[in-house]
């Protein structure tokens, strides 16, 4: 059962790459369809918490908790169904196939998920419209913009009804105004969904679009620096 609170909670990780701890004990709960954002400076584990929030990264110790279930109970394939029905995923730079069309950007989790490919295709275009991004369905990533790519990232990331999108410095590529009309667009289908966002950026005028901003200060949470905007 769904939760009004604490449908996704970080409790106590720890995530290191070799000597580096890139997570020291760092605990965070995301309400359903709250704008989450993680702040902090370089380095600090924001994106390796998002990453370990999105059943990404495995911690080497703590708990992640999705709707009564820990992450790290499940088995691989699991873990991969959840996380592709329930979560999407959106990062700095689009991230798209570079051989597909916008489109067919925008199908590939449908289509892993056996969906018709008629029906894949609408749902596709229809995402793709809703996010502003309709007639570039037959382009090519490489022919779009950087805030052209966002959006069709964005579409790719919400086909698929997510209860929680996970946003990794999203407008970090782009320029304010651009950067601006993507986390409008993010912000405003996340709340017609009621999808949560988890975000991570240094950029306040970005984190000012979350309900909450927790700030993380080498790998754990710096509670004196919660801010809400
Ligand atoms: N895959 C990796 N391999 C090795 N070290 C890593 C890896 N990912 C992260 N780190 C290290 O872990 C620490 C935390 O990195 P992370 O990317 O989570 O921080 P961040 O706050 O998101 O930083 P930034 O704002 O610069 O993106 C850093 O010291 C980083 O170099």
């Amino acid at each position: 059962m769904t939760t009004t609170t604490g449908l996704l909670r970080a409790h106590a990780l720890h995530k290191s790459f070799g000597r580096t701890e890139a997570l020291r004990g760092a605990s965070v709960d995301v309400a359903a369809g709250e704008v989450l954002a993680l702040t902090g400076p370089s380095g600090s584990g924001k994106s390796t918490l998002l990453l370990c929030l999105a059943g990404v990264l495995r911690p080497e110790a703590g708990s992640v908790t999705y709707d009564g279930r820990r992450l790290d109970d499940l088995g691989e394939g699991e873990r991969t169904r959840l996380r592709r029905r329930e979560f999407g995923l959106v990062l700095q730079f689009g991230q798209l196939v570079p051989e597909l069309s916008a489109v067919q950007n925008v199908m590939v989790p449908l289509l892993l998920e056996r969906h018709d490919r008629a029906a894949a295709r609408t749902a596709a275009l229809a995402w793709l419209e809703r996010l502003g991004a309709h007639g570039l369905a037959d382009a090519l990533p490489g022919d779009l913009s950087g805030g052209e790519s966002q959006r069709v990232a964005m579409a790719r990331a919400l086909v698929t009804g997510p209860a929680v999108v996970f946003a990794d410095e999203p407008t970090g590529a782009l320029d304010t105004v651009s950067g601006e009309e993507v986390m409008e667009v993010l912000v405003s289908t996340a709340r017609d969904t009621g999808a949560a966002i988890v975000l991570v950026t240094h950029d306040n005028r970005v984190a000012a679009y979350a309900d909450r901003e927790v700030v993380l200060r080498d790998g754990t949470l710096d509670p004196s620096a919660a801010v809400t905007p």
